[in-house]
């Protein structure tokens, strides 16, 4: 099944708290070095690998000692500044055996709701995978309530699936995949090997967390699958103890659950950024732009644009219109109108000389817009 292959994807790996922890014992080394060998040997096979990891208030509470789960936020917000310690030591221990760097990324929800952000947190983790570093995501726990309450690593990982645009989001977890019903409530419970992400019938199928260091369940991981399908991405469903579970993912093998995306990736797009996003403005681009544009080939750069409509700001959609005024693309921009109109015309290299900063080299990138034409 050559098109559920990683091969040469760029894959979102989600590791949940009981997985990493061991069921709260505390960091799995031994699970971490397995997952880093894997994600070598996907590296080294042209796959680029972003993880998202739980783990931190389960490791945290390990380390002070708590052997119960405190219900204060502050205290599970204290015992996943601790625990976080614990796990970067650990993925660092692991990836450095396989020749590889990692690097923390802390995020909350907001910064992805916040377009701005949203294209910095962008640009780094692009950065990141092009130095061939792994970085590995976890909740700001320090400065967010709500994801700790309901364990929403698992949207997480779809929101980082979306933001990096990966092919496929991996959640491994302690079950083998997704069941009709929770297998340790139900032992006649149904294995699912394949479904639609988004079909209202898998949400009926999925309960909530079965050990008392997971949070989410399944139901978070049948959300995660939807929203990462809004980017056209698919989602697996798996077990972490499964032996090289992302190695056989990648060769192709049916491994857990395959939840497919309904829409290709760039329909995906297309239609999210027609239902979500408002144009804020316009680039007006020059015919050689627009030809560009047109033919699909790179980004938009500042010398092909003339000038600017609207009162935009870094982040917001704007319309690329052709010098006839038609709407050849459309896309996120990355600056403002003010910058604009000082940067058209000119070479990329001059955008530093003139602004005294380069947020990008292109005005808007080629992942970041849809050609209309
Ligand atoms: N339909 C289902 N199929 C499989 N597991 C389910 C289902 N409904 C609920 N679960 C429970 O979800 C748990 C996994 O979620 P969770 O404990 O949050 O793990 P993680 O820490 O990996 O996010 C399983 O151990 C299982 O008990
Ligand atoms: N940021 C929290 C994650 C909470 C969470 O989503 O946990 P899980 O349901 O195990 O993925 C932590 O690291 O403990």
């Amino acid at each position: 099944m050559a098109e559920k292959s990683l091969a040469n994807q760029r894959v979102v790996v989600k590791v949940g708290s009981s997985l990493v922890t061991k069921g709260g014992q505390g960091v799995d080394m031994e699970s971490i070095r397995a997952w880093a060998a894997q994600i070598a040997e996907l590296t080294s096979q042209g796959c680029e690998v972003v993880l998202v990891s739980s783990g931190a208030i389960a490791e945290g509470m390990k380390r002070l000692k708590w052997a119960k789960r405190p219900k204060e936020i502050h205290e599970l917000q204290a015992a996943a500044a601790v625990g976080q310690m614990g796990l970067v030591h650990a993925y660092e221990i692991g990836f450095a055996e396989h020749g590889l760097v990692c690097a923390q990324v802390l995020l909350t929800h907001a910064d992805l709701a916040d377009r701005e952000r949203y294209l910095n947190a962008r640009s780094t983790l692009y950065s990141l995978l092009g130095h061939k570093v792994v970085p590995i995501i976890n909740e700001n726990d320090t400065v967010v309530t709500d994801e700790i309450r309901f364990g929403d690593n698992d949207t997480l990982g779809a929101l980082v699936t979306n933001l990096v645009e990966a092919d496929t989001l991996v959640i491994l977890t302690d079950q083998v995949g997704l069941y009709d019903s929770d297998p340790r409530k139900n032992p006649d419970a149904k294995f699912i090997h394949e479904e639609t992400a988004g079909n209202p019938i898998l949400e009926k199928m999925a309960g909530g967390a079965g050990s008392s260091v997971g949070t989410g369940g399944m139901i978070t991981k049948i959300l995660a699958a939807k929203r990462a399908a809004r980017s056209g991405a698919a989602t697996v469903i798996a077990s972490g103890h499964e032996p090289n579970v992302l190695v056989r993912l990648m060769k192709g093998e049916s491994v857990g659950t395959y939840l497919k995306a309904p829409l290709g990736r760039l329909a995906a797009r297309k239609q999210w950024m027609a239902d979500h996003l408002k144009l804020k403005g316009s680039l007006l681009l020059d015919a050689g732009a627009a030809e560009a544009l047109r033919k699909k080939k790179g980004s938009l750069l500042p010398i092909g644009v003339t000038g600017c409509q609207g009162n935009f700001q870094r982040g917001d959609v704007v319309a690329c219109l052709s010098p006839e005024g038609d709407e050849v693309a459309r896309g996120l921009v990355n600056y403002s109108a003010l910058e604009v109109r000082k940067i058209a015309k000119q070479p990329t290299s001059a955008i530093e000389s003139i602004l005294g900063y380069l947020d990008e080299p292109e005005l808007i990138h080629r992942d970041n817009m849809v050609v209309l034409a």
